[in-house]
Parts: structure tokens; C-alpha cells; sequence
């Protein structure tokens, strides 16, 4: 026992000097002369821990008053330089926390219904968002965490990523409690999922997205009635008669929407005020625009996932710090309160179409949608399933 407890001081003995190093480096020390020697002043190192479980290092130090915090983040290369390219700095105005992973991130994960249904089984929306380096998968609850944002350059991992997250609603919800709404407007995404039942659409045309987002904006309105009526705060607690499905609207490449004023509205609409009335939005975009994002939209996607970014400007608009120098892909940062940086589980379009199989319904045929048609019923135009 005693050995180890010196092996350990001693081992705390050098992480401590290399952190000092690596403060020296980053520039983030106080230097004055006394006589014809320069003493220098680190900041103070409070800890240093050694997590076995997790297989981490755990630094806590202050800054020395008068340093600038922001500092810190931006000489983060130079602590990579010292201890690895996995590590995690955290902190704000003074105190700091340096993790530092022996671990590597899981280059690949594949998709496994079977690993990913305990997990996601005790949230109303369970939303699967990755696997961290400590091999654990991280998963939130859409009705805590509304309206995601996936942002990231082509080839990145973000049509994966959604086709992901809607399997598993699919799979875990029923169509009586959750429907999709689903528009791609790159054509390219969502044909898997049109014949599933909880699918109400899956759009492609501005005209029509139009039409469903009225739809739904229709849908919120009616809500709130209810929700005032019967004096609830949420669509979850109303009478059992008067119980709405939770609606979750999947967006890909909104971005070529932004045009579209009655489109944009109603999408800040849905942000804004979704959540209390179970209605939801995942939005993907590939260049993130901060004209496009900058508005109640961006304040109310709760998380973002930016899978390879291009470059700082596009990381800060996202708010996933470091998303441009991710290299692997399926990688990316999820913002949502606190930052992760996680592995999205690979599902190919065979494979999701398999998990998806038992889901399929034959729909009517697609009715033409004119651009003025009031009195088309929701199942007119949505059902543009054209078999
Ligand atoms: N989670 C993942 N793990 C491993 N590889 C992945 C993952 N996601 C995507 N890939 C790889 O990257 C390729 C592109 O993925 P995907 O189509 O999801 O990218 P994208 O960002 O949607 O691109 P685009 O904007 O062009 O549609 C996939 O064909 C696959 O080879």
C-alpha cells in the first residue's frame, strides 16, 4: 500500500511539472525579475486524479488573476501538443478542469437495434445520439432536449445520423404516439421511410413542404386551444380524449427553404413554442449560415451535432467548438448544456430498411397537390406515396 501511495505521489509529481510545461508553452504564466534571476509564476494546480475506471487523467487548476480565460481555449493545441489529442478542457472565468483520456474514440460503431433499445426505452422520444471513448452510448430525450440541429459538410455523417435517430423513434414508438413529417430536400434521404406507418410524408417540393408545415402550424394552434382550455401546461397531461400524438418534423437541408417566408416562420414558430405541445424539429443543413440560423431559430434548437465543420466560423454558428477538425467520419460534437464528443452509430439504407420492414404499409395513391387547394384533407395531401 505504502509503495503505491509513493509510486503515486511520484506519478502526480510529473503529471503536475508536465502540466507546468505545458502552461509555459500555452504562454499562460506570470513572469518578474528578481535580481539577475526570472521567476515564474504557474497557475495553481489544485489536483491531479487518476480515474482507473475510466482510464483518465484529471487536472484542476485556476488562472492567475489578471489572466484571460479566453486564453485557455485557444491554446488548447498546445495542451494537445503535451498530452494527447483527447483531451477535455472545461471551465470558465478561473477554475479549469483538464481531462486527459487514454482512450481512443471508437473509429466505427455499427448500428445495433438490440444495444440501443435498453437505453433509449425509459425516454417519452428517445433520441440515440453516439458513443463517447468510454464506450458508453449517449442518448437524451427529445421532450427534455427539443429540436436538434445536425450540421456538417457533405460526406460527414449527418443523413446517417437522421436516418438513425428516425429508425429508432420508429422502432420504439408507436404510430398511435409519434408521427413523422419528414422533408428532403435533395430528394436523396427519405424515400426509405415513406411507406412506414408513422410517416405522414415525406416531402420534397417547397410547395408541398409549405403545405405540410401548414399543416402543423394548424396542429400547434389547436393544441395551445386545447392546452388553454383545459388549463395544462403540457399536451401530455390533457384528458385522455383529447390526447395528441407527439409530432416530430425532420428537415433535411432546410436551408434551401430560407426563402420561403411562410416556411421560415413557421418552422420559429414550431421552435419556439413546440416543445410544451409535442411538437418537434430535427433540422440538418450542410453549410451552416449564420443569416439563415441567426434568428429565434438558432436560440431554440436546444442541441446541435456538428459532424465535420469547414472551418471556426461554421463551429461557433453550430456552437460545437473543434467540429472542423474532426477527421473521422460520423464523429461530431453535441452541444446540449454541456459538450460531448461522440461516435454516431452507422446504419446503411439495407439495413435500415430491414429494421423498418415490419413498419410498412400500403398507402393510398399520391393525389396531385395544387398550390391552392384550402380544402384538401391532411391524408390528400400527405400521402404522396406514387406506387
Ligand atoms: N456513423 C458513421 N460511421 C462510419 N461511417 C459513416 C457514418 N456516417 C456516415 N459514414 C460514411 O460517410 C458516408 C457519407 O455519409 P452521409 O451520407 O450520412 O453524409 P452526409 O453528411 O449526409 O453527406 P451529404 O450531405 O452529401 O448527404 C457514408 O456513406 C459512410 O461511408
Amino acid at each position: 500500500m505504502k509503495i503505491m501511495s509513493v509510486l503515486e505521489v511520484v506519478a502526480k509529481l510529473h503529471e503536475k511539472a508536465q502540466l507546468k510545461k505545458a502552461f509555459k508553452n500555452a504562454g499562460l504564466i506570470n513572469k518578474y525579475k528578481s535580481g539577475d534571476k526570472e521567476i515564474l509564476i504557474y497557475p495553481k494546480i489544485h489536483s491531479v486524479q487518476f480515474d482507473k475506471k475510466d482510464k483518465k487523467t484529471i487536472y484542476t487548476f485556476s488562472l492567475l488573476n489578471g489572466m484571460d480565460p479566453k486564453e485557455v481555449k485557444k491554446k488548447e493545441y498546445v495542451f494537445q501538443q503535451h498530452f494527447g489529442k483527447n483531451i477535455e478542457m472545461e471551465g470558465d472565468l478561473k477554475k479549469f478542469v483538464l481531462k486527459v483520456y487514454q482512450k481512443s474514440m471508437p473509429k466505427e460503431l455499427t448500428y445495433k437495434f438490440s444495444e440501443i433499445q435498453p437505453i433509449v426505452a425509459h425516454f417519452k422520444l428517445g433520441i440515440i445520439a453516439g458513443m463517447n471513448r468510454n464506450g458508453q452510448y449517449v442518448a437524451f430525450d427529445l421532450l427534455k432536449h427539443p429540436h436538434i440541429l445536425i450540421a456538417g459538410e457533405t460526406g460527414s455523417g449527418k443523413s446517417t445520423q437522421l436516418r438513425s435517430i428516425i429508425t429508432t423513434l420508429i422502432k420504439t414508438k408507436r404510430p398511435e404516439e409519434m408521427e413523422l413529417y419528414l422533408a428532403d430536400c435533395k430528394k436523396s434521404e427519405f424515400h426509405i421511410f415513406r411507406k412506414v406507418e408513422h410517416v405522414q410524408c415525406a416531402l420534397s417540393q417547397p410547395r408541398d413542404i409549405r403545405k405540410m408545415l401548414q399543416h402543423i402550424k394548424k396542429e400547434l394552434d389547436e393544441r395551445s386551444d386545447l392546452t388553454e382550455t383545459f388549463e395544462v401546461s403540457h399536451v401530455d397531461d390533457l384528458p385522455q380524449e383529447h390526447k395528441r400524438p407527439y409530432i416530430v418534423v425532420c428537415i433535411d437541408e432546410f436551408v434551401m427553404l430560407r426563402k420561403d417566408e411562410t416556411i421560415m416562420d413557421i418552422l420559429t414558430e414550431i421552435v419556439a413554442i413546440g416543445r410544451t405541445l409535442g411538437v418537434f424539429a430535427i433540422l440538418s443543413m450542410q453549410r451552416p449560415n449564420a443569416q439563415v440560423l441567426d434568428t429565434t431559430v438558432r436560440a431554440n434548437l436546444t442541441v446541435s451535432m456538428g459532424f465535420k465543420l469547414r472551418d471556426k466560423v461554421e463551429s461557433r454558428i453550430v456552437n460545437t467548438p473543434n467540429a472542423e477538425k474532426i477527421e473521422v467520419s460520423g464523429r461530431f460534437i453535441m452541444n446540449s448544456d454541456k459538450l460531448f464528443e461522440l461516435q454516431a452509430p452507422y446504419l446503411d439504407i439495407e439495413k435500415a430498411k430491414i429494421l423498418l420492414n415490419p413498419f410498412y404499409v400500403s398507402k393510398k395513391e399520391v393525389k396531385e397537390v395544387m398550390d391552392e387547394q384550402p380544402q384538401l384533407s391532411e391524408k390528400d395531401v400527405f400521402n404522396d406515396v406514387n406506387e
